[in-house]
């Protein structure tokens, strides 16, 4: 297996996601000559083969500097005005960056609902593959007016992830203002020291992984995270600072930049990847003995027959949890019917289905493509 700087040399899709810091200057509003930089680099990767999508945050962090606040606000609602006020100057400022290459952006937001609901998720998909088709760099940002608590991704490594899930990129690259993952938080351990290369799937990584910055969300927390869901569709993940010189350009040509986070797993089938990217579940299926038996032994779908209780509040393709009696997670899918009809199929055998419904759908309640077993 090639190493992860390898991989990252042999990478043909990176989804490369900057953070709220780098982009604003520290808050100072946003950093034109650093987005001019890693345009040209973007660019000089594009000509050398690899195809990009662009996550870009700030979108908060510049509408507060646009308005004038020093505060980062608590009341959801501010916080979505100045993503609103500040999304204007992002999309401005990488669109204005790009077309000095004669290079189009299109602006793609987007919410944790447009990526856990099959058919938008399928359309989210196939749009952000038809602009790389086209040539066109897409800028994703969170849909931040429009999201609640419940439906964030709340950090944008977590979107960039999904994204990379997505469009089965070969490498999450996340430029933040640190120069890498350390083994300790350096903006409290000075002598903290830079992990170069490890694997995604390393527990310890997220013991050393601590919290963000004053504008940043998630810190290396969820970059850590990130990288783990990157490698479920065996996309390698780099961290590297933003403000290294030439740092895209030196991660490709597999310069010891940075820290390096290789998935040590084959990619699992691409819908199974996404399925195992949802972080929310719409609600949960208890199930008996048997079907416990059915799902993790013989790797079969699980059959109305095998429900004993269904709770939450789901519509037909929504992520579903599938729990034992014990309430212990066997498994995760995609269910088949709403809650509403899958009540009424509680414990029934499976030819009782069109008469119960009053018309003929799936034999499974989750069928076992949609379905991850824990
Ligand atoms: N182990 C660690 N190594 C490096 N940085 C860390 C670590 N733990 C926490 N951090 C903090 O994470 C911050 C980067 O995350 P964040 O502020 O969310 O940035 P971004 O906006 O780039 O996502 C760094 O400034 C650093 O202080
Ligand atoms: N959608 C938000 C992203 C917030 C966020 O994740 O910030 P960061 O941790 O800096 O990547 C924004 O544009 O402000």
């Amino acid at each position: 297996m090639a190493s992860g700087r390898e991989q990252l040399q042999q990478a043909g899709r990176w989804v490369v996601k900057i953070g709220s810091a780098l982009l604003t200057d520290d808050g100072r509003g946003l950093d034109e000559a650093a987005i001019g930089r890693w345009v040209d680099q973007l660019v000089a990767l594009r000509q050398s083969g690899v195809e990009i999508i662009l996550v870009s945050s700030g979108a908060v962090a510049e509408g507060m500097t646009r308005l004038g606040w020093t505060q980062r606000p608590d009341e959801i609602y501010r916080l979505q005005a100045a993503a609103a006020v500040g999304q204007m100057g992002l999309v401005q400022a990488w669109e204005a960056q790009f077309q000095r290459h004669a290079i189009h952006t299109a602006q793609v937001l987007l919410t944790h609902d447009d990526l856990s609901n099959r058919k938008r998720y399928l359309n989210a998909r196939a749009t952000l593959r038809t602009l790389i088709e086209l040539g066109v760099v897409a800028v994703v940002n969170e849909n931040d007016t429009v999201v609640t608590s419940e439906i964030r991704f709340g950090d944008n490594d977590t979107l960039g992830a999904l994204v990379a899930n997505a469009v089965e990129a070969d490498a999450l690259i996340l430029l933040t203002d640190q120069s890498g993952l350390y083994d300790a938080d350096p903006r409290s351990n000075p002598q903290a020291q830079l992990i170069s290369d490890a694997r995604a799937e390393d527990d310890w990584l997220q013991e050393v992984a601590g919290d963000g910055g004053r504008l940043g969300r998630g810190g290396m927390a969820t970059k850590v995270r990130a990288a783990r869901l990157a490698a479920r569709s065996g996309a390698v993940t780099a961290i590297a600072s933003g403000r290294e010189v030439d740092v895209l350009l030196k991660l490709h040509r597999g310069d010891r930049v940075g820290t390096v986070l290789v998935p040590d797993r084959e990619p699992m089938a691409a819908r199974k990847q996404w399925i195992a990217g949802h972080l929310q579940a719409r609600g949960t299926l208890i199930i008996d003995e048997g079907a416990v038996k059915a799902l993790t032994a013989m790797g079969k779908s699980l059959l109305p027959a095998g429900v004993l209780s269904v709770s939450g509040d789901f519509s037909r393709g929504e992520m579903v949890i599938i729990a034992d009696r014990a309430g212990r997670i066997v498994a995760r899918g995609l269910v088949n019917y709403g809650l509403e009809d899958a009540q009424k199929l509680l414990g029934r055998p499976t030819r009782e289905i069109e008469s119960l419904l009053g018309f003929v759908g799936e034999a499974e309640l989750v069928h076992r493509d949609n379905m991850v077993v824990a």
